[in-house]
């Protein structure tokens, strides 16, 4: 186990490719960390070098506090597992979870008792004798995972590990892997497009964008604050909504136009309109409600804006709306004892606590939403004047 430490890293392919750009972060002795970020974002290079496996184009990478840029991997002691795990078909789960102990020379009666150990810890004990070709792909997983495990490395680097497994698989190895890692105590690094994935099984993790690291914090801190528009779109079970606002002004109330429809804004965010008259909020379809037309009369404390029903998708306990206004739709997610048809015209609702305001130029946030909703935790309670 260690504590990783990147200082300044740069990564390039060739001259042209600047694919990780001056990243700093320390990743602390037994953490587990996620590297989050969308499809080219640099998260898979990071972790190539903080494996050894790609070196870095400029600044330096510590375990422990010792520069390791000119060790191997083995010299390091990572162990990786991938999204396709790379198991000898031929051989046993036992042989295969064996090899690497075997490589370096343990004792047979070592080698079975610490291969007992981890096969129990991934219930895999009954298939130790089966050939890797003969097993599922979840049982594969496991077996690629006790065989990381089993060398006790000092980092363990996991690529998007269960990425190409069915839903429910997924979600009962995300569960396990926390588990077991919690157990060993490993340093651990999983890389993953899935804020669902990076926000259940990690203690902290970096959300990456264009080679640049945008923030880095626990789940909730990244949810409830997140750094600019971008992080708040991608971080969260449903992505946030973001609401362009034109043309601000005060006729007494604070309204202005989203999606060419006149909306009624709240009056505490008059400091917040740019000097051209714009505001760019943003808010958790869990923040948002939705009525009838005409239903809910517009307040100072409220967001309003007239739409239309694009369609709503049954959730389980939760409806899951998609408003169209104007070319712009928003989604909402209210308790599922409502019933809207395609094309209904409807308002849909915020409470001024549950906006953010970012700066319409940057992006970046310059007020985070009073009352954040945990994700998952269903709509807040909306105050009608
Ligand atoms: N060996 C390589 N040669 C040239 N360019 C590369 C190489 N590996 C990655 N890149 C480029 O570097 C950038 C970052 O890639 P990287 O694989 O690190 O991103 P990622 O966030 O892990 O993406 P994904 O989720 O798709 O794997 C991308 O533009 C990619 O095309």
């Amino acid at each position: 186990m260690a504590s990783v430490t990147l200082a300044n890293i740069n990564k390039w392919y060739g001259h042209t490719v600047h694919a990780v750009r001056d990243v700093s972060l320390t990743i602390e002795d037994g953490e587990f960390f996620g590297l989050l970020g969308p499809s080219g974002s640099g998260k898979t290079s990071v972790l190539r070098m903080l494996a050894g496996l790609e070196s870095a184009t400029s600044g330096s990478i510590l375990f422990d506090g010792v520069p390791v840029e000119d060790k191997s991997p083995q010299e390091r002691n990572i162990a990786m597992v991938f999204e396709q795990n790379a198991l000898y078909p031929h051989m046993t789960a036992r042989q295969n979870i064996s090899y690497p102990l075997k490589i370096r020379g343990l004792s047979k009666a070592n080698i079975d008792a610490k291969v007992a150990e981890v096969a129990g810890m991934l219930n895999i004990a009954h298939l130790i004798d089966r050939r890797a070709s003969q097993m599922s792909g979840g049982q594969q997983q496991r077996v690629a995972i006790a065989r990381a495990l089993v060398r006790d490395p000092n980092l363990l680097c996991l690529d998007e590990p269960i990425a190409h497994l069915d839903t429910l698989l997924r979600a009962r190895l995300r569960g396990e892997l926390k588990r077991l890692q919690r157990s060993l105590g490993t340093t651990s690094v999983i890389v993953t497009h899935d804020p669902i994935e990076a926000m259940t099984m990690t203690d902290r993790l970096a959300v990456m964008r264009d080679g640049i690291l945008q923030q880095v914090g626990t789940a909730d801190e990244i949810h409830s604050r997140p750094v600019n528009a971008f992080v708040a779109q991608f971080f969260g079970l449903h992505s946030i909504n973001l609401m362009s606002i034109e043309g601000v002004v005060e006729l007494p109330r604070l309204m202005g136009r989203f999606g060419g429809e006149t909306t009624h804004l709240p009056t505490a965010l008059r400091p917040n309109v740019s000097s051209d008259a714009k505001l760019l909020l943003g808010c958790r379809p869990s923040g948002l409600d939705v009525r009838r037309a005409g239903e809910a009369k517009p307040s100072a404390d409220m967001l309003q804006v007239r739409g239309k029903v694009y369609v709503s998708e049954q959730l389980g306990d939760s409806l899951l709306v998609t408003v169209q206004i104007g070319p712009d739709t928003v989604q909402a997610l209210i308790p599922n004892d409502r019933k809207f048809g395609i094309d209904e015209p409807v308002d849909v609702l915020a409470d001024e606590a549950a906006l953010y305001v970012f700066d319409p130029k940057t992006q970046g946030t310059v007020r985070f939403a009073p009352r954040t909703i945990s994700p998952g935790l269903g709509n807040p309670p909306a105050v009608y004047a």
